[in-house]
């Protein structure tokens, strides 16, 4: 089997701009395999929006091919879109219907429609069943719309922003549900948020856009693993440490300079060595999946 008969999503030499407006990114590629959670993560404007709406039809890339479960995306057959549940950013069509009404709605849409998924959400909602969505909060909103989501039974879920309006319980809660959702029965979900301790405990791959290209697409874990964040104390200014890209995104504040770095512990000793700076107080610090995406994409 060849790598691209396993991957869900398949982008190759995406290239994009509106108009004759600034290259949004060029040559963005990138696979999602089959029964993963890929988190597309970046600052505001950095394409994330832009790239799923590509995706999913509604926009037409300058150049580059996309592919999804092996189709073109252009040419995609209706059998093989039914296979995907879209998300964007929480919104709920059909306002005027009550909690019941838009799940009898949707329900004759979807042939593989669970019910129960639906409900099971809803029923941590304090709202009565019979109240009518226009008059739900907007946190309250996006609880429907992810719960008519994961009703769908989709085999791939793309969930642009889902986290919007939603109070740090609903979005644990969704976040465990959506996981154990996904990895027991196989989906492969394309998400975006702008909540990025909520990834941590739920994406598996992630994916790091900077403006213009793709900074890192690597496991959650081994990036964890393997990029870190060092603090040190030092009189030198920080321009020293701008020469060498071993020091990822340095800064200092008063005498304590921080950087972040792949290399491993002895390498930085090194090329501290070779800058004339004593790594005696050298300290590596324990890093969250927002502390690597700051370190990755700098504070500003
Ligand atoms: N219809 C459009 N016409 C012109 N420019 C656009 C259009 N839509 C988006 N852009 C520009 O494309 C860039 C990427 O926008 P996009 O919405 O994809 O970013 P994003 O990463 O999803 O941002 P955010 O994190 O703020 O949601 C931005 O600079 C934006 O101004």
């Amino acid at each position: 089997m060849n790598h691209d008969s396993e991957s869900v999503i398949s982008v190759k030499n995406l290239t994009q701009r509106y108009g004759t407006g600034r290259i949004i990114y060029s040559d963005l590629s990138f696979e999602v395999p089959k029964g993963r959670i890929l988190g597309l993560l970046g600052k505001n404007g950095t394409g994330k929006t832009t790239t799923i709406n590509i995706l999913m039809g509604y926009l037409r890339p300058q150049k580059g091919e996309c592919r999804i479960f092996g189709e073109k995306i252009t040419e995609m057959s209706p059998a093989t879109r039914a296979r995907i549940a879209l998300l964007i950013e929480g919104h709920v069509q059909y306002a005027f219907m009550t909690i019941e009404q838009i799940e009898r709605f949707y329900s004759r849409f979807y042939p593989k429609w669970n019910r129960d998924a639906y409900y099971e959400l809803m029923n941590k909602l304090h709202v009565s069943p019979g109240q009518k969505i226009s008059s739900m909060s907007c946190g309250q909103r996006s609880q429907v719309a992810l719960g008519l989501i994961l009703a769908q039974n989709a085999d791939l879920l793309v969930l642009d922003d889902f986290s919007l309006g939603l109070d740090p319980g609903y979005r644990r809660l969704f976040t465990d549900y959506l996981r154990e959702f996904a990895k027991a029965e196989e989906k492969t979900v394309f998400m975006t948020s702008h909540i990025i301790q909520d990834l941590e405990r739920l994406i598996d791959d992630c994916i790091i856009l900077d403006y213009g290209k793709i900074l890192t697409q690597m496991p959650v874990d081994e990036l964890l693993r393997d990029f870190c964040r060092y603090t040190l104390q030092t009189y030198m200014p920080v321009e020293k440490f701008l020469a060498d890209s071993l020091f990822v995104n340095p800064g200092k504040i008063k005498d304590e300079l921080e950087f972040y770095t792949f290399k491993p512990i002895d390498e930085v000793r090194a090329a501290l060595g070779s800058l004339g700076v004593d790594s005696g107080s050298l300290v590596r610090q324990d890093m969250s999946l927002e502390d690597a995406f700051i370190g990755l994409t700098g504070k500003y």
